[in-house]
């Protein structure tokens, strides 16, 4: 197969269901209620196969972040379902998904969110404190080093740029070694050579520790570091691309009328 093989699909593989760290079923999202109700999800089914880095991309608006937002279990569909291996999560109550999801998930947005007054060190082993375990200070400080911050254990995060605000923020998202690393644009608050050294990174902990990452961005470059693009448009998926280089990507987005303008979502009654 050439970079350039794509394959049009409506609804993606449907695997063998304990195989995969993450998948969704027929998972609709409304936003509201009634007559100004936004339909952002709209039956979209999709697998992650463990090991693979998948890009999301779409016109804005077209549900991108609702996706990812329900497949993290940081949001309910409105129907259909959510899979993290064999449990079903999307039905779960808070109280069991919040301990299953601070294990499994890690979870890497577009502002970095660290804790400002906390150290680096801090900020990374957050989330073994939140999961109730004592923090290995090995754990934090290979995870540091994974990220190439070794040594910057004591610094605050405004003593840091961006990208290596942004390297923590990787580190505490694996650092309680996730079945799926999750994405929101992390590239998106940096400059390109910088959002370069990022996606490297994903893409190295993909090739070295087989982490399954899922991705959303606006960028073709970007989405050319992953093994796979799914492209939605008003919350739908319209289309997958194999093994995607930038030029495709760009094109295909181009096909879609936008390269990251408004491209609102059905307002429907629902
Ligand atoms: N909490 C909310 N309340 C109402 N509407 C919402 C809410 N969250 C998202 N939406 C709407 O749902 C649709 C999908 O939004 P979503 O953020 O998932 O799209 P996106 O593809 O990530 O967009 P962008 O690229 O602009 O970030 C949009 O029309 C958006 O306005």
């Amino acid at each position: 197969m050439t970079a350039a093989t794509t394959a049009t699909t409506r609804t993606a593989t449907t695997p063998a269901a304990g195989a995969v760290p993450a998948r969704a079923v027929d998972l609709h999202r409304d936003h509201g209620r009634g007559a100004t109700a936004v339909r952002a999800l709209r039956g979209v089914s999709v697998a992650f196969a463990p090991g693979t880095f998948t890009a999301v991309m779409g016109p804005s608006g077209s549900g991108k972040t609702t996706l990812l937002h329900c497949l993290a279990g940081l949001d309910r569909p409105t129907r259909g379902s959510v899979h993290w291996g064999d449990t079903e999560i999307s039905r779960l109550p808070e109280r069991r998904l919040a301990p299953l999801r601070r294990r499994r998930i890690g979870f890497v947005f577009q502002a970095f969110n660290l804790m400002p007054g906390m150290t680096v060190e801090q900020n990374v082993e957050l989330p073994l404190r939140l999961a109730g375990s004592r923090p290995e200070r090995g754990a934090v400080r290979t995870a540091l080093a994974e990220v190439g911050l070794a040594g910057r254990e004591r610094r605050r995060p405004a003593e840091l740029s961006g990208g290596q605000q942004q390297r923590v923020a990787i580190a505490r998202a694996l650092v309680t070694r996730p079945d799926v690393l999750f994405a929101d644009e992390p590239t998106g608050a940096l400059d390109r050579a910088t959002g370069h050294e990022v996606l490297a990174l994903l893409r190295a902990g993909v090739d070295r520790s087989g982490q399954t990452c899922v991705m959303v961005t606006h960028d073709p470059v970007a989405a050319g570091y992953a093994d796979r693009v799914l492209l939605l448009a008003d919350g739908l998926l319209v289309e997958e691309l194999e093994r995607p280089t930038a030029a495709l990507v760009a094109d295909r987005l181009g096909r879609l009328g936008t390269t990251g303008g408004p491209f609102p979502a059905s307002r429907t009654e629902v």
